[in-house]
């Protein structure tokens, strides 16, 4: 999390706030400002070292996620980067390097992140990660939207894989939030305006709440037979034609 306006920051508050304990990971110069951010929770939170695509970091994650909480029930995917050049209607101009990266960091991760935690992952364990309707092509989401494809993707197959470990895989398609990632994509105005004109039920830009609600009951037991699955937290959108 980069701010208190992410959407982890909010699954985090509320998963505590519900009883479970949680810690955050994060690297590089973004470290200091998650620690400070998990200063901000209401129970004591551990930041964990983590760059998705460091090799060595995701072999030390399992023995320091033991360290820290002893155990692990689930898993909350909330990563997506992509250089500027792979956003903002630069498509057909996009090299395959920075694809790559978009791909590598916001799909591929989602795998990799799973696999470095299997060791402590057990029956009725449930992995959560964050998605955006990759159905439709959006105005200059671009890669981030062709990589939003991939991950839905590596949950089904990450679904099928881990059902005979009763392991469950699922997405949260929100809808947008105003945080830190969501302002530095060029054109964010105009997915805002089709967030504050379009779905069915009203939706708040700046209220990540109900995405972080829906984590939460991924996470729970409360749907023990649900996986491979995405839902819909956004306002209705994907829905309908208006
Ligand atoms: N904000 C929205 O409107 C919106 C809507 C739907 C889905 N999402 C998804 O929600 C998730 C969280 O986004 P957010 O909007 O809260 O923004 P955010 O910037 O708070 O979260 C993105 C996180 O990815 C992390 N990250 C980037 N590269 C990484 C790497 N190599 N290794 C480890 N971590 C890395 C960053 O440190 C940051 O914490 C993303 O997957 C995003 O695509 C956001």
């Amino acid at each position: 999390m980069l701010s208190d306006t992410s959407i982890a920051f909010h699954v985090a508050r509320i998963a505590q706030q519900e009883g479970a304990q949680v810690a955050l990971t994060s690297f590089g110069r973004a470290l200091p400002i998650t620690e400070a951010m998990a200063e901000r929770l209401p129970a004591p939170t551990p930041v964990i070292r983590l760059d998705v695509t460091d090799r060595g970091d995701l072999d030390a994650l399992s023995a320091a996620i033991a360290d820290r909480l002893g155990g692990l029930d689930g898993i909350v995917h909330s990563i997506a980067f992509a250089p500027r050049s792979a956003l903002g209607g630069a498509f057909l101009e996009t090299s395959w390097q920075d694809a790559a990266t978009a791909l590598e960091v916001s799909a591929y991760s989602l795998k990799a992140l799973v696999t470095a935690c299997l060791p402590l992952l057990k029956e009725g364990s449930s992995v959560v990660g964050l998605d955006f309707d990759a159905a439709l092509a959006w105005p200059g989401y671009d890669w981030m939207g062709v990589s939003k494809a991939a991950l839905e993707s590596v949950t089904r197959y990450l679904a099928m894989y881990l059902g005979e470990r009763r392991i469950r895989v699922n997405l949260v398609a929100a809808g947008m939030v105003r945080t830190l990632a969501a302002r530095s994509i060029p054109g964010v105005d105009r997915m805002e305006e089709i967030w504050r004109t379009r779905p069915p039920l009203a939706w708040d830009v700046h209220d990540p709440e109900p995405t972080a609600k829906a984590c939460s009951v991924l996470l729970s037991d409360w749907l023990p037979a649900t996986t491979g699955e995405i839902l819909h937290v956004d306002g209705g959108l994907h829905a309908v034609m208006t």
